[in-house]
């Protein structure tokens, strides 16, 4: 049976806008190093970062019919979220499902197969997060799902879900956590920055923990050169 899921749950704009304004690696770290999809997906071209709740499509290989079917799907601040039932290299979107998919506010894909038009996309400002660049096209033949829960590179995305992209990768919030991940994020960007501010006046990152006492306990020593030499 092949379902689209009218007006799920979505986390609110406001967690996926604050979550925009950290880092992939910020996030999942925040969440205790989960939600990661696999790294094999990255963006077609540098210098984008977004957030968006998740429109889950899950396409046949070689298939994008459904990709048409959940634009309708998409309201302003969404982002789109594909994963193929077996893999598949094609390249199932490119600069005319962009241009419709922006029409509707939304703010970029992640696609676990192949996306194509990367200049056009580019020249948009549109961003894609894919795990191959191919020109080879798909038909519209066969039915998936619309959002219902899938797992897109490794990862379940529930419809709704904040879904942030970045240079670093494309990391997962479950919606029920990602008020809790923001104030954690907030609290790491905080750390960093006191440790950014010790390393520029020339502080190691060895004395500003307990790394040294650590390093010895497991037997670290160290030696001149000189003294290496007898
Ligand atoms: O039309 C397609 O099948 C994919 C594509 O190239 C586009 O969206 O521009
Ligand atoms: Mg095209």
């Amino acid at each position: 049976m092949s379902l689209v899921v009218r007006n799920p749950p979505r986390a609110p704009l406001a967690h996926a806008d604050a979550l925009a304004a950290l880092g992939v690696a910020t996030v999942h770290e925040a969440q205790d190093r989960t939600g990661l999809l696999d790294p094999a997906l990255r963006p077609v071209y540098p210098g984008a970062r977004v957030c968006g709740t998740a429109v889950t499509v899950s396409v046949p290989p070689g298939d994008n019919w459904m990709i048409h079917v959940a634009v309708e799907q998409c309201r302003p601040g969404d982002l789109l979220v594909v994963a193929p039932t077996s893999a598949s290299a094609a390249g199932y979107v490119g600069e005319l499902l962009a241009t419709a998919l922006a029409a509707r506010g939304v703010r970029g894909i992640v696609i676990d197969a192949g996306c194509r038009d990367v200049a056009e996309l580019r020249a948009m400002g549109f961003p894609v997060w894919a795990r191959h660049v191919s020109a080879y096209g798909t038909v519209k033949e066969t039915l998936g799902d619309v959002n219902v829960p899938l797992v897109c590179a490794g990862r379940l995305v529930t419809p709704g879900d904040p879904v942030l992209a970045d240079d670093d990768g494309v990391v997962v919030v479950p919606r029920a956590r990602a008020r809790d991940v923001i104030d954690a994020s907030h609290a790491r960007e905080t750390k960093e920055e006191t440790s950014r501010a010790r390393y520029r006046a020339g502080a190691l990152s060895l004395d500003t923990g307990t790394m040294r006492e650590r390093l010895a306990a497991k037997g670290l020593t160290y030696r001149d050169h000189a003294e290496a030499e007898d």
